[in-house]
């Protein structure tokens, strides 16, 4: 089939590059030349695990263009999957979603082609969209638009880092739709991975687990608030484990222990239960005020939503607490922040905690070296007055250190030559800010073991 997606970041790139992998022609669009210059040359402007092997592998029927002329026409799906960042009022800023469809609507023609909303969109956003692209089709075209398109919404799920993983192997494909013409095109699109027909590329083996895959075809504002839901209750579950850690500090109990404890209960499962410095990221922070801002138009206030965001704030703060209990005065001390992105196999800094923590440290007067063995490169670009305390080296971090705080859980920090660094640190203090590190060892080499909930 031919497809078209808007926007190459890391969904939009991910979507094109598996669609093309299974076999669809597709075109890429992004406003940005440079990003498109850098594909065209077979490198990602993303860090994202297989993503240089899977474009190799795709690019003979990938092509990346700044036009949307070049891939509209003819198109039986197109993609939108802009950005749609949060304004300072929590409502989703929409101009890139209206500036796409605007441009989706100018260029289309020929057949029948179905504009998929793949952005995170408020409830309600499929009407807009549908409106923007009849405004634009009449006056690029002189004339209404005669069933030339239709609008659905194909929510996105992926996790960073395992973006082509959760893109293959899905847990679900949600379509919103009320146009039984659309539902077939977005069947056929997806039917080898619905059915899980296709080759699986040799670096991402299918799991043996996965069996068909479901479908959850449904009208447009439910696909649109499956989307919301379902990372409201991921972020609400996070945020719950790390107020029981909390009490676990307070009481003595092993936070850890506790959530292996309800995590065997099937109907809660182990999953998102890894208590800490608490969630980043592009999409938890903004979808949840998105949701609650969304309620708020109904004059309903979602308290549950609303706590777990309170209480992800309160984690961050709760690193430079425990510092603060433990060394008293944080003026004038050195303290090492290992991992800077928001979670490990992303370069993606968005809503990172380690920025925060590093700003609210910086406030108190600590001095702070920065570390990340990845997103450093874009970390310099887009914190410039928080570059200079990059370090290149590990070395740099440990040197003379009051404490060293693990912000980021990359395997390149779980399975550090930690007994190599004790010796460098002025004080050897570790913070544990994903209960990630091994307790005992480490006190036995002689650091200071904390963790978050205070033990
Ligand atoms: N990042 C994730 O893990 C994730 C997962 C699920 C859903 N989502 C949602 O998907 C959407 C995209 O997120 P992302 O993280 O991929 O964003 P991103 O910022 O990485 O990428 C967006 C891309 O769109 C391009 N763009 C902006 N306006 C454009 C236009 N008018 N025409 C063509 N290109 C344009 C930008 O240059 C950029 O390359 C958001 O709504 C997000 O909430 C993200
Ligand atoms: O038990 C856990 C699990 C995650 N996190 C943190 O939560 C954040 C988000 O992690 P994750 O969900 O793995 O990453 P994202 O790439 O942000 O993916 C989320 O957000 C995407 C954008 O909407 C959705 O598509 C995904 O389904 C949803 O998991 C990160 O800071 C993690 O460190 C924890 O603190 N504890």
């Amino acid at each position: 089939m031919r497809v078209c997606v808007a926007g190459t970041g890391y969904v939009g790139l991910t979507t094109g590059v598996s669609l093309a992998y299974l076999g669809h022609d597709v075109v890429c669009v992004d406003h940005d030349p440079d990003k498109v210059e850098s594909l065209r040359s077979g490198r990602p402007p993303i860090y994202e695990p297989h993503m240089d092997a899977l474009l190799a592998e795709a690019s003979e029927r990938l092509t990346f263009t700044t036009d949307y002329a070049e891939g509209v026409p003819g198109a039986d799906v197109v993609f939108i999957a802009v950005q749609t960042p949060s304004l300072p009022d929590g409502n989703p800023d929409l101009r890139y979603l209206r500036s796409a469809a605007d441009s989706v609507g100018r260029c289309v023609a020929g057949g029948f082609t179905v504009v998929v909303n793949k952005s995170t969109v408020p409830i309600g956003s499929g009407n807009w969209v549908d409106a923007i692209l009849r405004e634009a089709f009449e006056s690029q075209h002189g004339r209404r638009p005669a069933g030339e398109f239709s609008v659905a919404s194909n929510p996105e799920f992926l996790r960073e880092g395992q973006a082509i993983f959760d893109t293959l192997y899905p847990d679900r494909i949600v379509i919103g739709s009320d146009n039984p013409r659309s539902l077939d095109v977005l069947n056929r699109l997806y039917r080898v991975i619905l059915n899980q027909t296709f080759t699986p590329p040799t670096f991402l083996p299918r799991p043996a687990e996965l069996g068909a895959v479901p479908m959850v075809s449904t009208d447009l504002a439910s696909a649109e608030l499956i989307k919301y839901a379902a990372n409201a209750f991921l972020a609400t579950k996070i945020s719950f484990i790390n107020e029981i850690g909390v009490v676990a500090g307070k009481v003595g109990a092993d936070v850890m222990q506790v959530a292996r404890g309800i995590g065997l209960d099937a109907r809660i499962g182990p999953r998102f239960l890894e208590p800490g410095v608490g969630w980043g990221g592009s999409c938890f922070g903004k979808d949840t005020a998105a949701l609650i801002t969304t309620a708020g138009d109904y004059h309903h206030e979602m308290p549950i939503v609303s706590a777990a965001r309170t209480v992800n704030q309160q984690q961050r703060r709760a690193v430079v607490d425990r510092l603060l209990q433990e060394l008293r005065i944080l003026k004038g001390r050195r303290i090492g922040l290992l991992g800077l992105a928001f979670k490990p196999d992303t370069d993606d800094l968005r809503d990172a905690p380690a920025v925060d923590v590093a700003r609210q440290l910086i406030a108190h007067g600590a001095r702070v070296s920065l570390h990340d063995p990845v997103a450093g490169e874009r970390f310099r670009r887009e914190q410039p007055d928080l570059a200079p305390r990059l370090c290149d080296t590990l070395d740099e971090v440990f040197d003379d250190s009051d404490a060293v705080v693990l912000v980021t859980k990359w395997s390149q920090y779980l399975d550090l030559d930690w007994e190599k660094y004790v010796g460098l640190m002025r004080e050897p203090v570790v913070l544990d800010g994903r209960h990630a590190l091994d307790r005992g060892r480490l006190e036995r080499m002689g650091y200071r073991y904390l963790s978050i909930t205070g033990a």
